[in-house]
């Protein structure tokens, strides 16, 4: 008998991490790392955890996009949903009267990406099987009749997406056995977010290097003499082998990007990323093109709301590297059409996972993408950022700079009940301790 989900709840779930200014930016001051956390419930018992992830305020505004859906959700069967989860993706992002609120952006799509995030958890669960390991085990045609090709057609039909897969099935299981041995590469943001001191970074950069991390990002675009400053200390920490990233938060327009990062050019890094506005495709493919001659990529993806805007920036040769978001685009579903395409494309992904349970959710995705779709590890690694961890009932395991494959059965994403209870706002405990916003 397969589960009928009959409750959906969702709670405001935040986090003080802008007391310490962590995950801050150029344009993200001062976040509180915050999740509208879903929990489906079903007859049987068996439930999913899903989540979205927000900075702090706007939070409740989630919370009630996901409760304005609820109604597309309560009463279903697992089975009748991913009988035709093509189907049940379009019935939560296209209805007709909530995709006005759209259509698949800002935060009607944030609250589809926390249900259906749940929903996979759910069938994770159900099976036994972490979710990479769902998806690895899935038939490429069972794959792709999750996904939605509406819009993307002109670039990836679902013949073409099937034939990726089979393509990629030689040496899956020895990719999978690699994975399980040696883990999936891994970069830190960790020593650099743009409110921590000099002291700061090099205790964390000499901490990481210690732990022994390779791949470093810095968060840059507030003043220009600071970062060359900071990017200086922390290239001649890791040295010149060691790998490199800036990060501006969409700070810059497009020609200030292109100069702002020129004078950055001597710390050589891999990636500039989110030089503008999210937006702007056109845009960073002139940036892209100025930087090109410097050995500079650009990336983003974190902010990218939906496959039609990554089809775009792909065929505009508008980004390097593919940053796709666990919570930002439409879950699995969504993600499985950009890693195929990133494919067709040969665009590295290196998957966005600052923020609370990102790191969490997005390793199932790219281990999926490496041992199911790219079978490379070439100029590819999953960010990790280490905050708030403790508060997952499966949090993430890193050996030497590397995601450990989880084995427990789900998405990763469920949070302990005592966490939830004590950081729930405004009037869990932690709250109560900590000036409201
Ligand atoms: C506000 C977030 O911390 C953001 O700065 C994360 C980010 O850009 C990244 O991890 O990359
Ligand atoms: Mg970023």
């Amino acid at each position: 008998m397969s589960p009928k989900i009959v409750r959906v709840s969702v709670r405001d779930v935040r986090f003080p991490t802008s007391l310490e200014q962590h995950g801050s930016d150029a344009m993200h001051t001062d976040p509180d790392y915050s999740a509208a956390y879903v929990v489906l419930e079903t007859d049987g018992g068996l439930r999913g955890f899903g989540l979205t992830f927000t900075l702090g305020k706007g939070t409740e505004i989630v919370v009630c996009a996901v409760q304005a859906m609820t109604g597309l959700v309560v009463g279903k069967s697992l089975e009748e949903i991913v009988r035709d989860f093509r189907g049940f993706y379009r019935l939560l992002t296209s209805d007709g009267q909530m995709r006005w609120l759209g259509p698949e952006k800002g935060v009607i799509h944030l609250a589809t990406a926390a249900l259906l995030n749940a929903v996979w958890d759910l069938w994770a669960r159900m099976e036994g099987k972490p979710l990479w390991k769902l998806l690895v085990d899935m038939s490429p045609e069972r794959l792709v009749s999750c996904i939605d090709f509406r819009y993307i057609t002109d670039v990836l039909t679902e013949e073409e997406a099937l034939e990726l897969l089979v393509k990629a099935q030689e040496g899956k299981r020895q990719r999978e056995e690699e994975m399980l041995r040696e883990g999936y590469p891994a970069y830190t943001t960790s020593c650099a977010w743009l409110g921590y001191s000099d002291q700061q970074l090099k205790q964390l950069c000499t901490d990481a290097l210690k732990g022994g991390w390779t791949k470093f990002k810095v968060k840059v675009g507030a003043d220009l003499d600071d970062d060359v400053r900071r990017c200086r200390l922390i290239r001649q920490m890791i040295g010149p082998d060691n790998t490199l990233m800036i990060d501006a938060n969409q700070r810059w327009d497009v020609s200030e990007a292109i100069s702002w990062v020129s004078n950055l050019a001597e710390v050589k890094p891999l990636w500039i990323e989110e030089p503008t506005s999210p937006d702007d495709i056109l845009g960073h493919a002139a940036i892209s093109k100025a930087l090109a001659p410097l050995g500079i990529g650009v990336a983003t993806g974190e902010q990218c709301h939906n496959r039609v805007m990554f089809k775009q920036f792909l065929q505009a040769g508008a980004l390097q590297f593919v940053q796709i978001d666990s919570c930002r685009l439409g879950s699995v579903n969504e993600n499985l059409a950009v890693l195929l395409m990133a494919h067709k494309f040969r665009v590295p992904v290196c998957p966005h996972a600052g923020g609370v349970g990102l790191c969490e959710l997005v390793q199932h995705l790219i281990l999926f993408d490496y041992i199911c779709v790219s079978a490379s590890l070439s100029n590819r690694m999953c960010e990790y950022v280490d905050h708030l961890h403790e508060h997952f009932v499966c949090p993430v395991v890193i050996h030497n700079a590397r995601y450990m494959p989880p084995k427990i059965p789900g998405y990763s994403c469920e949070m302990l009940e005592s966490s939830v209870k004590k950081h729930q706002y405004p009037d869990g405990d932690a709250w109560k301790l900590y000036p409201k916003k």
